[in-house]
């Protein structure tokens, strides 16, 4: 991929569809719950990219058979062993969700990923592992890389969990808790961010026949078996943020297609945060369609249920009409990058004035002015790149390939969407 990308820049309304390819945070789930569960299963428009191949890779390597079928995924499960080495790369879904998984296993499993990994908080998963009767070798701060000696077997029962950095510890040992002896009643320790991904979590889990309940402090899963179910995967509404803020940025009119009815992911509150920021938002047949109305309100939201919208609504803010307030949202210094930090540099660089909070951002827009950017390793802030480059001539992304994480075509599929029908 180019190791410079010039953003395109569009003085005119865009006017297109667009069709997304699967939710990265649902096939994640799926694999998991496929390689737990008793007998195969067919994931039927699953995300390929980064971050889920390397969990298919991982699962693969400790025993699971993922094989292409098509476009789908068939999960064959099979005993779960090592010596294993599982590659998360920067994916926080592998970092949290194949440990307890690795617990289940008989024999080492070393997980290690990108220097960045590093630095990605996991103390909160270790400890309770721990707790719950697994022995694991790390480097003393619970981060990777760090191997997890399975048994075959996990005592499980009650846990306190520290999820303050991150829901996927929670869900990361809901999702394999029905394997343990004792099923898990898992009681949180402090706060919890992104609460949508949990919820998803849970429904994943009912889906496959495990039982769960929400308690007073969290949440109990029973022992028993994970029922295999085939699976059709919903497009990722995340990505399809950067698309849909094109309309507003453009006055123009963006449908992504197949929406859901109903969804946990996070992506489904885009027509509400969208329409708060000035947007015309419908729920036409089967898609969502945003309309840009030329005016771009600022936004004053706590984000820590949706932390991943934040990088392109922030960039958003950087193109409104006022000062806008972002909050809830100190975890994500712990993400593909300290993204307060990210988007700080990268919008101050475009003309915005930016104050960074403890747990959030204040953004005042300004002229904007030409800026090469840095993509931080991050999908989503190309993605905010992007959506600034429409409005503000001269912005460029050094190695947007970043991108592949989520979205490997994201640059193909951004010039497709500006080529559209008028
Ligand atoms: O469970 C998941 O699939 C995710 C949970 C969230 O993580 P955090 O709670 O760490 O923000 C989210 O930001 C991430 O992109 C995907
Ligand atoms: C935070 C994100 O990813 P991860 O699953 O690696 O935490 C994200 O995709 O915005």
């Amino acid at each position: 991929m180019t190791q410079v990308w010039t953003t395109p820049h569009r003085a005119t309304p865009v006017d297109a569809v667009v069709a997304l390819p699967g939710s990265k945070s649902l096939t994640a789930r799926a694999l998991v719950l496929a390689a737990l569960s008793d007998g195969p299963s067919r994931l039927v428009r699953p995300l390929r990219a980064r971050d889920t191949d390397l969990m298919a890779a991982g699962l693969r390597a400790m025993g699971t058979q993922v094989a292409e079928d098509g476009e789908d995924w068939l999960v064959i499960p099979g005993e779960l062993r090592g010596p294993a080495e599982v590659d998360a790369g920067l994916a926080g879904t592998v970092l949290r969700f194949l440990p307890p998984v690795a617990a289940l296993a008989t024999g080492p499993v070393r997980l290690d990923g990108d220097p960045r990994l590093h630095e990605r908080p996991n103390a909160g998963l270790i400890t309770a592992l721990r707790d719950l009767g697994v022995r694991i070798d790390d480097d003393g701060r619970g981060r990777a890389p760090f191997t997890v000696h399975g048994t075959g077997r996990v005592r499980g029962g009650p846990v306190t969990v520290d999820a303050s950095e991150s829901s996927q510890i929670v869900s990361g040992l809901l999702l394999a808790a029905a394997r343990f002896d004792e099923g898990i009643d898992l009681a949180l320790a402090g706060g919890l961010p992104s609460m949508p991904h949990v919820e998803m979590t849970v429904a994943a889990l009912r889906e496959h026949g495990v039982e769960v309940t929400a308690t007073e402090r969290g949440w109990r899963v029973s022992p028993g078996p994970v029922a295999a179910r085939d699976e059709v995967l919903e497009p990722d509404l995340s990505n399809a943020a950067p698309f849909l803020a094109a309309a507003l940025v453009t006055g123009g009119r963006v449908t992504v297609r197949d929406w859901p009815r109903a969804t946990t992911q996070p992506g489904g509150r885009l027509d509400v945060l969208l329409g708060a920021m000035g947007a015309q938002v419908t729920h036409v047949d089967g898609g969502l369609q945003v309309t840009g109305t030329g005016v771009i309100r600022p936004l004053v939201a706590d984000l820590g249920e949706v932390g991943e919208l934040t990088p392109v609504l922030a960039a958003l803010c950087a193109l409104a009409g006022g000062e806008s307030r972002l909050t809830g949202i100190g975890h994500l210094r712990g993400h593909e990058t300290d993204r307060l930090q990210a988007l700080d540099e990268v919008l101050t660089a475009v003309g915005a004035t930016v104050r960074q909070l403890p747990d959030g951002l204040l953004v005042t827009p300004g002229p904007g002015r030409p800026a090469r950017l840095d993509s931080y390793a991050d999908h989503r802030m190309v993605h905010a790149a992007a959506v600034l480059g429409l409005a503000v001539a001269g912005v460029e992304v050094t190695d947007p390939g970043a991108v592949s994480k989520t979205l490997p075509d994201f640059l193909q599929r951004w010039a497709a969407m500006l080529g559209g029908p008028r």
